[in-house]
């Protein structure tokens, strides 16, 4: 993306400031360039686009960004002290986890939140959420935090259940879920208070989480845990009991569910 970037104040949120492009290759990308290049001030400076080329997904992998779907990232600066900051992706997904109820309105599907971030409706995954760090020139530590939310359509070939929003509320776009997410993250980033009071972000989550007390699958790069879904620490680790009685913590990898029949 070449274009000059204008953040415009975003109403009803003093201090929020939103850009858009058309298309671009990553939001992300954009942003991280814009943090080493000029400056992101104090930060709280949303990125959306229309559609995105190079959708960046976690550990590498791509993110399927047809228009119609939202693409947005968030850069934040210095968001917490570095020992909060662990916390930053259960944050995130509560935000989205709002943004996402607000858009399907009341008596809806349920929409529930899987370890770490993921925002499922009905059991099945609505979007992915990417946090990257990095320092400013000015040695100021940044966050970007990239939402891809399938608002019109979702990829078909995912090893875990898809689904989009417009198949739960057909009036569903991808501006509105914008302008709730906006508010969701907001709220949700003054709740928790710079890590003070991650207690109740982590009941707030809790009450939301699919799946507490069952069996689950973690993946790592090279190895697969299986135990049962007991808890999330202070610092937003899963905590897994396994099959000898004994627990053991995550600080990241994939979790699956075991699907009914398989
Ligand atoms: O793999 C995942 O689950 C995370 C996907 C994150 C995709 C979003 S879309 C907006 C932002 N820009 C990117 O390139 N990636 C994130």
């Amino acid at each position: 993306m070449s274009e000059t970037l204008v953040f415009e104040p975003i109403p009803g949120l003093p201090d929020w400031r939103a850009a858009h492009v058309a298309t671009t290759g990553s939001t992300n990308a954009d942003l991280a360039a814009l943090v080493r290049e000029r400056s992101a001030g104090e930060g709280r400076l949303w990125l959306t686009a229309g559609e995105q080329t190079q959708g960046r997904g976690r550990r590498g992998r791509p993110w399927s960004s047809p228009p119609g779907n939202l693409f947005g990232s968030l850069v934040l600066v210095d968001p917490a002290p570095v020992d909060r900051i662990g916390f930053l992706p259960l944050v995130t997904g509560l935000a989205v986890r709002d943004a996402v109820a607000a858009e399907l309105g009341e008596g809806g599907p349920s929409i529930e939140l899987k370890w770490p971030n993921d925002v499922l409706i009905d059991g099945a995954k609505c979007c992915g959420i990417l946090l990257e760090s990095l320092s400013a020139p000015d040695g100021t530590n940044a966050v970007i935090i990239g939402c891809g939310i399938n608002v019109t359509a979702h990829p078909l070939d995912t090893p875990y259940p898809a689904t989009h929003l417009t198949a739960h509320r057909p009036d569903a776009t991808s501006r509105s879920l914008f302008h709730h997410l906006a508010g969701a993250f907001a709220k949700v980033l003054n709740d928790w208070n710079r890590g003070r009071n991650t207690t109740a972000i982590r009941e707030r989550w809790l009450d939301h989480a699919r799946g507490r007390g069952q069996p689950l699958t973690v993946t790592l790069d090279n190895a697969t845990h299986q135990g049962i879904f007991e808890d999330i620490d202070a610092d937003g680790y899963l905590i897994l009991r396994l099959p000898d009685g004994t627990s053991t913590t995550f600080a990241a990898g994939d979790v699956f569910f075991k699907q009914p029949g398989r």
